[in-house]
């Protein structure tokens, strides 16, 4: 690793919800670490994805986007925000190809701007696929014109693929050089513990509507290692987890009728919680109401929050 022109360093990306954030890390990582969603703001946690190149190394920092805080969640989450922004190398505000700029992306350049005034700003135009040649031109002026003159402009599609090295060479272009911050083949630093929890909150989430998602937690209780397994029968790991909501009204919602949904949640988790792990997994789910966890700061440390 003496290479002189290797570089590394940390992005995080910024947009208003839907615009292709997770998606892009997931395809720029190129394994499934990060929460994508077709609902809004889902994305929670700081999750780092790895972008591991022969010239470059770049951390993804996964934030949940700035929002005005009503609660003590939103305060701590908007601070947690205001520190990922400083402390990164680019910021890199994605607006999709195929919806007019507006007022959102207007608030957040602004915002970032104001608490970060010395990170490099990029400007991503996500979804490309979805629009034709003639439509993305003035869709970049458009970003280019609400960035400023000096700012570089990525079109890319996380879904076809199209200009994905293209954004990591211009991402790369911004670093320092130096070498590796992790080791090759390390995807994310996120504890298991976190991710499990992320696929679980993702599986639970799947279908429903838009109050659930802001009261909806999952904390990771116990990891063990079922004892007396064959090798034949191979390792399996026994994993509590306690699905935390609001109002018993939603407990139900999640539970769903005689728990059959529960149990569709409980499938749906697993399989992914062991495409991540490589293990078979026993995945035990129980739903249980913390009323206002949101308002409470001892609720909220004992949730990761
Ligand atoms: N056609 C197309 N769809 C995309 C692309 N990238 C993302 N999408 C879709 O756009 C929707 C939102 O994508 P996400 O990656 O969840 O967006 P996000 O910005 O992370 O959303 P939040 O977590 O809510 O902030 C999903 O339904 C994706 O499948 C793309 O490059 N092309």
């Amino acid at each position: 690793m003496t290479d002189p022109d290797f570089r590394s360093g940390f992005v995080c990306f910024v947009g208003r919800p839907n615009t292709g954030k997770s998606t892009l890390t997931n395809a720029l990582v190129g394994s499934k670490i990060a929460i994508t969603s077709s609902r809004p703001q889902t994305t929670r946690h700081t999750i780092r994805g790895i972008v591991h190149r022969e010239h470059a190394q770049i951390i993804l920092v996964d934030t949940p986007g700035l929002h005005r805080p009503r609660t003590l969640l939103g305060q701590r989450l908007n601070d947690l925000v205001r520190d990922t922004y400083s402390e990164v190398d680019a910021v890199c505000v994605c607006i999709p190809a195929d919806e007019k700029i507006g007022p959102g992306d207007r608030w957040i350049v602004e915002q970032v701007r104001q608490v970060a005034p010395r990170t490099k700003l990029i400007g991503i135009v996500t979804k490309i696929d979805k629009v034709s040649k003639e439509r993305l031109a003035p869709q970049l002026l458009a970003v280019s014109e609400l960035l400023g003159p000096d700012v570089d402009v990525v079109p890319v599609s996380a879904t076809s693929g199209e200009q994905l090295e293209v954004l990591v060479d211009v991402l790369a272009s911004h670093m320092e050089p130096g070498p590796a911050f992790y080791p090759d083949g390390e995807l994310t630093d996120e504890p298991e513990e976190t991710l499990m929890a992320e696929l679980i909150r993702e599986a639970a989430l799947e279908g429903l509507g838009d109050e659930l998602p802001h009261s909806l937690a999952v904390v990771i209780e116990e990891i063990s290692e079922r004892e007396g397994r064959t090798e034949k029968q191979g390792e399996l790991l026994d994993v509590h987890a306690l699905l935390y909501v609001e109002r018993p009204s939603q407990k139900g919602i999640v539970i769903g009728k005689g728990g059959a949904r529960l149990r569709e949640v409980g499938t749906a988790a697993r399989s992914q919680i062991e495409k991540l792990l490589g293990v078979k997994i026993y995945l035990d789910l129980h739903v249980k109401v913390a009323k206002d966890w949101q308002r409470d700061p001892k609720q909220l440390g004992r949730l990761g929050f």
